[in-house]
């Protein structure tokens, strides 16, 4: 029996499980995929610049650190489990059920399963399959693959825009359609974005064109007009958003926003007592759908697990500096740092 277990081992549940050890909750961390990280796995080449104090970062990078981190007081980990159902036992502890029929016994859970499994939105025309083993992707794991090459991007989120502007440079061509006038991202990166690329709005693409595996070229049309455009291509980027799989959250129960995402108080506990979430399969006024909220927020729900378990127990952790667990760290990693500073001034004298 776990104190805590946590469904899903993005940024939120990565960082929860390290939060729960300095809570001294017994933890288990259960994962999907068989590498841990999340949707950070759709991007390990992308710099990340917005995570408060972390110098820009390839996403791999940061799995590993998060990696690093969530195994500091030896959690247990399982990877390649599908979680499809929680039942609550009468005694108000938890059974979850994985794909395979295996068990798992829990005192409160922690959802961090972000969009679900993720799946992306699949473009929506006939025949568009056949071009996935080729040059027709859903994600961009390698930058330098498309280097010299024309490439259409079509969609308006954080991630396409994200794309287009990691494309620029390496690119030789960098087209970027969507449907609305409006892009998703930060103003920054969509203006720098706009003013780099070849851009077509309210546009979607009508045909994908192409004799053998691969797509050649595509037909772009105006939403409003129909107006159609050709334009020669190496490569298709789709980024049309990811699909929520919601049915293991209904059936367990918990209250859902109009768009599948799950409310929670503002201490991350859902409708279902005992049952907190953090991250991305959250939805609240304040929400912030980025890295950084899923830490805030996985704190927050740990915390809410730890006063559920035991109402007595102290709101929130004590600064990490004074877990006993790190006495011996923080001496060695004082002496790391005062050698470092010797060393700079000797180089600089
Ligand atoms: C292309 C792209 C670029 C981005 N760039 C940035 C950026 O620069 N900065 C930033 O802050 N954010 C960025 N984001 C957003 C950021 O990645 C997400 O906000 C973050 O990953 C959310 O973390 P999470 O842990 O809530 O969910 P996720 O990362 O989605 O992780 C959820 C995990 O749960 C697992 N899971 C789901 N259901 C189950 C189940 N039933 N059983 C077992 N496992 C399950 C999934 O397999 C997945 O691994 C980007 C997103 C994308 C797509």
């Amino acid at each position: 029996m776990y104190d805590l277990t946590i469904i899903g081992a993005g940024p939120a549940g990565l960082y929860s499980t390290f939060y729960a050890g300095m809570r001294d909750l017994k933890v288990k961390l259960i994962e999907y995929n068989s590498e841990l990280g999340g949707k950070i796995l759709f991007y390990p080449e992308k710099i990340i610049w917005d995570v408060g104090g972390m110098p820009p970062t390839p996403g791999a990078t940061l799995i590993d650190q998060l990696v690093n981190q969530a195994n500091t007081f030896d959690p247990t980990i399982c990877t390649n489990e599908h979680i499809e159902k929680m039942v609550r036992e009468p005694d108000g502890t938890f059974t979850l059920f994985n794909d395979k029929g295996d068990k798992h016994y829990s005192k409160t859970v922690l959802l961090a399963s972000g969009h679900g499994i993720p799946v992306m939105q699949k473009l929506e025309l006939e025949g568009a399959d056949r071009f996935e083993v080729s040059n027709l992707h859903y994600t961009v794991t390698q930058i330098e693959s498309f280097r010299d090459k024309r490439v259409l991007i079509s969609g308006g989120g954080n991630a396409a825009v994200d794309w287009a502007n990691e494309l620029v440079g390496v690119a030789k061509e960098v087209i970027v359609c969507h449907r609305r006038h409006d892009f998703g991202g930060h103003e920054k990166n969509v203006a720098h974005m706009k003013s780099k690329v070849e851009l077509r709005t309210p546009f979607q693409i009508k045909e994908l064109h192409g004799e053998l595996a691969a797509i050649d070229s595509v037909t772009l049309a105006h939403c409003d007009t129909q107006l159609e455009e050709r334009f020669d291509i190496d490569a298709v980027i789709v980024n049309h958003g990811m699909k929520m799989d919601g049915c293991f959250l209904m059936e367990a129960g918990l209250e859902l926003e109009a768009d599948g995402f799950v409310r929670v108080s503002p201490c991350m506990e859902t409708s279902q007592p005992g049952i907190f979430a953090a991250g991305d399969v959250t939805r609240h006024a304040g929400k912030l759908q980025l890295i950084s909220g899923a830490f805030v927020e996985g704190a927050t729900a740990v915390n809410g697990v730890k006063q559920y378990l035991d109402p007595a127990a102290t709101k929130q952790a004590y600064v990490s500096s004074h877990n006993e667990k790190f006495k011996q760290r923080n001496q060695e990693i004082k002496i790391e740092h005062k050698h470092k500073d010797k060393r700079k001034k000797l180089e600089f004298t």
